[in-house]
C-alpha cells in the first residue's frame, strides 16, 4: 500500500502529466503544416520551410488556468511512407490538427482519408479513451479566387466526423491562426477532464479500500 507521501507524489505526477498536451499536425504535402505550426510558435510567416525532415516543437503556454507542456509534430512529407498507417501518431497524440489546401482538392481527399483513419474504431492500447480531439483547417483561404474546395465541404466533412473545422490563412491570418490551435488545445483540455472523471480517482478508490479493509474488520469485532 503507498503511504501518504508515496500517494501524493503520484498523485502530482498524474496532475503534471495532465499538464502535457501533445499535438500532431497532419495532412497533404505542401498543405502549410509547417507554415500553421511555425506561425502559431512565432507569429511570423516564412514563405519556405525545410520539408525533409520531421519536428517535434516544444512551447510552455498558459490556458484555463493550467501552465501546459505543449508539444507539436510536424511530419515531413514521406510520399514512400505507408501513407495512413499513423500508428505512432495515433499512440503519441492527444490531438490532431489535420490541414488541407482549399484550392488542391486532392488535399482534401487526403484529409478526409486521415480522418477516417483517426476515427475508425478504437484499438484498446491507444490513447483515445474518449475519441481524441480534431480539428480539420483549410488552409489557404488567400486563395479563394483557385478555391477548389467549397468552405461547406469542409464544413460536413468536419461534422459528420466529430471534429472542429475552419478555413484561415497561414499567410495573412495570424490571429485566426493563434485562435484554431487554441481551440484544439481546449479541446483536448476537456478530453482530459472527461478522461479524469470516467476514471475512479485516486482519492475515491484510496477511500474505497480503506473502508474495505477497516469496514470489514470492524463488523467482525
Ligand atoms: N498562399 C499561401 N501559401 C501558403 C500558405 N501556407 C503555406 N503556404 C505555402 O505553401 C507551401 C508549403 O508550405 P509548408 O508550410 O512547407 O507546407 P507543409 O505542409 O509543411 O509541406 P511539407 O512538409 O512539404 O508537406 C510554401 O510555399 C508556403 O509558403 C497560405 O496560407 N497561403
Amino acid at each position: 500500500m503507498l503511504d501518504s507521501s508515496q500517494y501524493s507524489s503520484r498523485r502530482q505526477e498524474q496532475k503534471d502529466k495532465m499538464n502535457d498536451v501533445k499535438l500532431a499536425v497532419l495532412g497533404g504535402e505542401g498543405t502549410g503544416k509547417s507554415a500553421l505550426t511555425v506561425r502559431f510558435l512565432t507569429k511570423r510567416f516564412i514563405g519556405e520551410y525545410a520539408s525533409n525532415f520531421e519536428s517535434i516543437y516544444s512551447k510552455h503556454l498558459y490556458l484555463e488556468g493550467k501552465q501546459l507542456n505543449l508539444e507539436i509534430y510536424d511530419p515531413c512529407s514521406q510520399p514512400q511512407k505507408a501513407k495512413f498507417s499513423l500508428t505512432s501518431e495515433l499512440h503519441w497524440a492527444d490531438g490532431f490538427v489535420i490541414v488541407y489546401d482549399i484550392s488542391d482538392r486532392s488535399s482534401f481527399a487526403f484529409a478526409k482519408a486521415l480522418i477516417y483513419r483517426i476515427r475508425e474504431p478504437q484499438t484498446s492500447h491507444c490513447k483515445r479513451a474518449v475519441g481524441s480531439a480534431v480539428l480539420l483547417v483549410g488552409n489557404k483561404r488567400d486563395l479563394c479566387h483557385v478555391r477548389e474546395v467549397g468552405w461547406e465541404e469542409g464544413q460536413k466533412l468536419a461534422l459528420d466526423n466529430q471534429c472542429q473545422f475552419c478555413e484561415l490563412s497561414a499567410a495573412d491570418q495570424s490571429l485566426e491562426v493563434q485562435m484554431m490551435f487554441t481551440r484544439i488545445i481546449k479541446d483536448i483540455l476537456t478530453n482530459f477532464k472527461l478522461k479524469e472523471k470516467r476514471r475512479p480517482s485516486g482519492s475515491k478508490s484510496m477511500a474505497k479500500l480503506i473502508n474495505n479493509v477497516f469496514g470489514k474488520r470492524r463488523k467482525s469485532v
